[in-house]
């Protein structure tokens, strides 16, 4: 090789599952019990960014998280980079002495980390993604590799609307994403994320989803019984574009695993009293507007992700408002991502709803389907 250095910078997207991945059946190589289901969230909003190094004078590999060194031997980050360089290897798609060198690592997060909003997701993703692109795997497969850094980070190796197939070989081989639809296929497809609660949650979704599997029997019948079905019935409802049916399959998913954390024993609770009042104002909302106007989904956190079409944004967000006042309602800070234009008589329209205590949502984002992982530099 000519030069001595080489270097990559990525983003890669955040994904919010529709029907949620709970269960492992290898806990080393991330396989999961059951498919799961997801949309790719906009990069412009929420992402992470992967910056790598190569260089033939680096004596340490080194991996920075936004600004704070990790361990490079996590296991985890261990077996991506390891994976990816064997893969690199075996197809001869980089110089054999690129392999050799070690790397530096510098990744961070526009939002918040460990807080139930899928930064181990985006942030493998990129890890993996920007990997491929140092060592010129390009056009392979790389969603089984993600999965090894955490099971949803397989699924941020897509745009649009992605499934995670569970696979039955012991090896993983044919546990992959694959895009259902692309994300232009539904670009009016949006997102308000409340969010309730970003601090670091107490029981991370690693060892919840361990204790689920060893103790929860409901977790059994939703693999078995609910999960096949949902994601028939989400697939068509994507190909149609049928929010309804969409919307309706993504709060039931989601009820059903919050109902297995409880199950859980001891219980995972992550959802809080705020995320309960969502979900009842949700459906107070849907019955009042006489349709299904928005969907609610929660992962292993208290803050809901809403689906909602683009047309229903300013309203929907309205009745959020009037519920969950906040001195700063109309600032760029409180409601970040895609600028949102009030009507504020339609604030008016929902007086009959009781108010909540002000300030109690922390701030929302807004944002929409978007793209996979893409090169930045
Ligand atoms: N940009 C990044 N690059 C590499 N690793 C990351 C990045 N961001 C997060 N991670 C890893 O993911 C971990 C957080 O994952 P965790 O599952 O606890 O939370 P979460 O992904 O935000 O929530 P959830 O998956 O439940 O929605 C971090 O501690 C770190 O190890
Ligand atoms: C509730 C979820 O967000 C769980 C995500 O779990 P992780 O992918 O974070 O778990 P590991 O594979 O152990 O890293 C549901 C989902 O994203 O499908």
């Amino acid at each position: 090789m000519d030069s001595t250095q080489l270097s990559v910078t990525c983003i890669a997207p955040v994904n919010i599952a529709v029907i949620k991945y709970w269960g492992k059946r290898n806990e080393s190589l991330i396989l999961p019990i059951n498919d799961s289901l997801s949309v790719t969230l906009s990069t412009a909003d929420l992402c992470s960014k992967t910056k790598i190094i190569a260089d033939a004078k680096f004596t340490d590999n080194v991996m920075i998280l936004n600004g704070k060194e990790e361990n490079f031997e996590n296991e985890r980050i261990q077996r991506c980079v390891k994976e990816i360089k064997a893969r690199a290897a075996e197809l001869g798609s980089c110089p054999k002495e690129l392999l050799e060198w070690k790397i530096h690592i510098e990744s961070e997060n526009n939002f918040p980390t460990a807080a139930g909003l899928a930064s181990s997701a985006s942030g493998y993703a990129c890890l993996v993604y920007s990997l491929a692109q140092l060592y010129d795997l390009k056009k392979q497969e790389i969603s089984d590799i993600a999965r090894m850094g955490s099971g949803s980070a397989c699924r941020s190796i897509y745009g649009g609307f992605v499934q995670w197939q569970k696979g039955i070989q012991l090896d993983g081989k044919d546990s992959i994403a694959f895009q259902v639809a692309p994300a232009s296929h539904w670009p009016d497809l949006h997102v308000l994320i409340l969010v309730v609660n970003d601090s670091k949650k107490k029981i991370g979704s690693t060892s919840g989803m361990a204790r689920s599997v060893v103790t929860s029997e409901l977790i059994k019948y939703r693999v078995e019984k609910c999960v096949p079905q949902r994601i028939h019935s989400m697939t068509q409802a994507i190909k149609d574009r049928d929010f309804s049916k969409f919307a309706e399959v993504t709060m039931k998913d989601s009820n059903q695993f919050h109902a297995i954390c409880l199950d859980t024993f001891p219980p995972c609770v992550y959802m809080n009293d705020v995320s309960h009042e969502i979900v009842n104002y949700i459906h107070e909302f849907n019955r009042t507007e006489g349709e299904t106007k928005v969907a609610y989904t929660f992962d292993a956190g208290p803050n809901a992700c809403l689906y909602l079409l683009e047309k229903n944004v300013k309203r929907v967000l309205s009745f959020v408002n009037h519920i969950f006042p906040n001195d700063n309602q109309k600032s760029a800070e409180y409601v970040r991502g895609i600028p949102v234009e009030y009507e504020s008589e339609d604030v008016n329209e929902f007086q009959n709803y009781p108010q909540y205590e002000k300030n109690t949502l922390k701030y929302i984002i807004h944002t929409k389907v978007g793209e996979g992982p893409s090169r930045v530099d």
